[in-house]
């Protein structure tokens, strides 16, 4: 264990990195060791399958934790037997039984969907103690950083990463900026966390965090409880960051003390004594800072297809004419256009068709138990087609019955739902039909996100709750709350929640082991251990030396990766043939007759259907979700390279890992030398080893671009990451031995949890996972 660089002040961010150094590279990459790894459905097949290929096993099954929520239905359970008779949609089933054999096969800890303790994984994580402070937390899942809440170093990585991790509790990682956004004084009544929040994006922009872990400050943050701060730190990455961390207080640790997994006699107090060590000093250097005044904060609404398009709900719909940039203007008219919405609308004028609470932003039991409070007495308003409620987990909905909230929400004409990432992004059958406008309580409003040609407000849970009872968008301290005596009772009972996880835990270990999906037999499962562990060993990536290419140019700033590729295409298991759903949205539309054909989308222009290039001159490319089926559907489609401004900071790794080169060049070079080449139809050469970009004629438009050294030597190379950190197990065992002892209150981790595998050899009622 590298030692703690103490000599200097240090941010948060700072403490929890070293604390986790396990080998610092001559390049200056680090090895970073994982405490926590979370693993769902959609990030998780391509993984295991490497892990297969190459021969390969889980090194910490304990410090993993494994749920499903992305595709499952959210139908009621009452009748729930198996995946294979639960799940209609075949592309859904398949993700889902793929990973219950993968569970299987490498004895993980699961809450599969007979599972009380299902759900969304961010819900799932921190109701389970498995989320703890000084921790690095990880999953194939963009909001992964709504655990920064707890003051962990928590991040989305793509499937690759994923691989890494499973195969060696490791990352390879480079250190980001330091950013801190104080937010001082008061939230006026009515003003949420999910304000505070869609205020800072509007403020700092989605690529305002870009390269930088952002901690959350202030005493309006530190007043605010600790689920009001996940919804914070959930959505640091709209703003672009890296992760998004709150310093760990009373609040926190009380709100971990006695949960399942979290640590327990002796070693919880010297959880709490490592924990308080994790702040700021006084002095500790920010790259940026925002300082934010909380009286400034109303209830805030976005009106367009990026989180950044926040407005106070007092406000009007943007009109196109008063942005001079021509980029924005042009960004503002295209939104415009498909939100169906006019210039200088009032926000309070507009009518909305549906209405979701729900997601891993806000579906805890406080935003359930604030949206009850709206809806109690009232009924939807006549235009609501369709008002859900999707609870985070299976316990945050028994919570919520106990208290009676369902009986509020059904009796004002919601539909109570089970757990799941539901209608947030609609890979289940929770979709909107086009131009259904949506107040949702979710983190993206980004096109086709909830279905196609779907429009998305993101809000509040009180405000979209409100949304409901009008029938159009309705500021919340204008509400008339009925609070009288004869209104149905919310019995909140902060007690029966412990009761409950515990409750939930005894009667897991007692159920027989749910059939997980029986598709291979435990012999044949030792079977292919034996062949996988006899096989070779080190896959390798394509290599990237000069590419000579024309170059399609693209003008959009904040180019997210839903559009690159749709959620539709996230249901594959495979990593080849995504090439067909590259900007599936802009590339193909409907004719007449209903049938798909091309558009005139600059990729299905001669002679860009065959660039290796895009030049893009707006900013942020590939901001958004994790999904490394971004790189995966470029690189299908022929893609090599992308130069841009600034990348999102997930797709940017996850491009390395797959043989694509991100080429950061200022947006002024971009647009004056390189943009006009690609409209020109003239190629262009990038020679990775000289990091340099010429034109057509030789001459040198880029004498230096930068990349990172070990980026570099593993593109040129061609060399899988995982093999190389392989190399250094022994500091990854010497690590574990230091942390068995100074952070001895993370062993165990997920290891209590029965893994339910049925007639395996060591128990007939499964195994717990620190037994493997
Ligand atoms: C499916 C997953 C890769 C994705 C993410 O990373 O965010 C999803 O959770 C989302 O919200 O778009
Ligand atoms: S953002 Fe939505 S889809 Fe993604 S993990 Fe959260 S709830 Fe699930």
């Amino acid at each position: 264990m590298t030692v703690a660089k103490t000599s200097h002040p240090r941010t948060l961010y700072d403490k929890v990195f070293d604390d986790h150094i396990v080998k610092i590279d001559d390049s200056g990459s680090y090895l970073l060791y994982i405490d926590r790894h979370l693993v769902h459905e959609v990030t998780s097949p391509q993984a295991f399958e490497g892990l297969r290929n190459a021969g390969r096993s889980v090194r910490r099954p304990d410090c993993t934790l494994v749920t499903v929520d992305h595709n499952i239905p959210t139908d009621s359970r009452k009748s729930f037997k198996s995946i294979a008779t639960f799940i209609d949609q075949p592309d859904s089933r398949l993700q889902v039984e793929t990973l219950e054999e993968n569970v299987k096969r490498f004895r993980l800890p699961y809450f599969g969907m007979a599972d009380s303790r299902q759900g969304i994984v961010h819900v799932v994580g921190p109701e389970q103690g498995f989320t703890l402070p000084g921790t690095t937390v990880v999953c194939g899942d963009s909001h992964t950083s709504t655990h920064g809440a707890f003051g962990a170093l928590a991040f989305g990585i793509g499937t690759s990463e994923v691989e890494h991790v499973l195969a060696t509790q490791t990352l390879i990682q480079t250190k980001s900026k330091n950013m801190r956004i104080l937010i001082d004084g008061d939230l006026a009544p009515g003003v949420t966390s999910k304000d505070l929040v869609l205020h800072v994006i509007g403020v700092i922009g989605t690529a305002g965090g870009t390269g930088c872990v952002i901690e959350f400050a202030g005493k309006a943050i530190r007043d605010l409880s600790i689920e009001a701060r996940m919804s914070i730190c959930n959505m640091s990455i709209e703003a672009g960051a890296r992760a998004g961390m709150i310093q760990p207080d009373e609040k926190t640790f009380e709100y971990i003390k006695g949960r399942p997994l979290a640590p327990k006699g002796a070693e919880w107090g010297k959880a709490v004594s490592y924990w308080k060590t994790l702040y700021s000093d006084d002095s500790a250097h920010f790259d940026r800072q925002v300082v934010i005044k909380a009286e400034d904060i109303i209830p805030t609404i976005t009106w367009g297809n990026s989180p950044q398009d926040a407005l106070p709900i007092t406000g009007k719909v943007p009109d196109p004419e008063d942005f001079a940039d021509p980029i924005v203007r042009d960004g503002v008219i295209a939104a415009l256009d498909y939100m169906g919405l006019k210039p200088n609308t009032p926000l309070k004028d507009i009518y909305v068709d549906k209405v979701f609470i729900g997601s891993c932003t806000n579906s805890r039991i406080e935003d359930l138990r604030a949206a009850a409070r709206v809806v109690r007495g009232y009924r939807v308003a006549k235009n609501i087609k369709r008002a859900l409620v999707v609870p985070g987990s299976g316990l945050v909905k028994k919570q919520a019955e106990a208290e009676g909230l369902d009986k509020i929400f059904t009796a004002a004409g919601f539909e109570w739902r089970e757990a799941g990432c539901s209608m947030c992004l609609g890979m289940n059958p929770d979709i909107l039909s086009p131009y259904e406008r949506c107040a949702s309580t979710s983190n993206r409003n980004f096109r086709g996100r909830q279905g196609a040609l779907s429009r998305t407000h993101l809000m509040s849970p009180v405000m979209a709750a409100a949304t409901a009872i009008i029938g159009h968008f309705t500021d919340i301290r204008d509400f008339k709350y009925k609070e009288g005596v004869d209104q149905p009772k919310i019995n909140i009972d902060d007690v029966k929640e412990s009761k409950l996880l515990e409750q939930a835990v005894h009667d897991e270990e007692k159920k027989p082991i749910a059939a997980l999906t029986e598709s291979t037999s435990d012999a044949e499962i030792e079977e292919e251990i034996e062949k996988e562990q006899a096989a070779d060993t080190g896959a390798s990536m394509e290599k990237f030396t000069v590419l000579t290419s024309v170059a399609a140019p693209m003008t959009k700033a904040n180019i997210d990766t839903d559009a690159i590729i749709p959620k539709q295409f996230l249901k594959t298991i495979k990593r080849t043939g995504l090439g067909e759903g590259l900007f599936y949205e802009a590339r193909f539309k409907k004719d007449e007759s209903g049938k798909v054909v091309p558009t005139d989308f600059i990729l299905n222009v001669e002679p860009y259907s065959h660039a290796k290039i895009l030049i893009v001159t707006g900013n942020n490319f590939g901001c958004g979700s994790s999904r490394e089926h971004a790189p995966w559907a470029l690189k299908d489609f022929g893609i090599r390279s992308i130069i841009a401004p600034s990348f999102g900071d997930i797709f940017y790794n996850n491009s390395f890992k797959n043989g694509l080169l991100p080429i950061r060049v200022p947006q002024a070079v971009i647009k004056e030398k390189l943009y006009p080449l690609a409209v020109a139809k003239k190629e262009i050469t990038i020679n990775l080893d000289k990091q340099q970009i010429c034109g057509s004629d030789g001459e040198v438009i880029v004498d230096h671009f930068d990349i990172e050294g070990f980026r570099k030597h593993c593109l040129l190379n061609g060399l899988d990451d995982i093999g190389i950190t392989l190399q250094k197990v022994k500091y990854i065992d010497a690590y574990e031995q230091k942390r068995k002892v100074q952070f001895s209150f993370l062993e165990g981790g997920s290891g209590s949890i029965i893994v339910p595998i049925k007639g395996t050899k060591k128990s007939a009622f499964g195994v717990t996972a620190h037994e493997w």
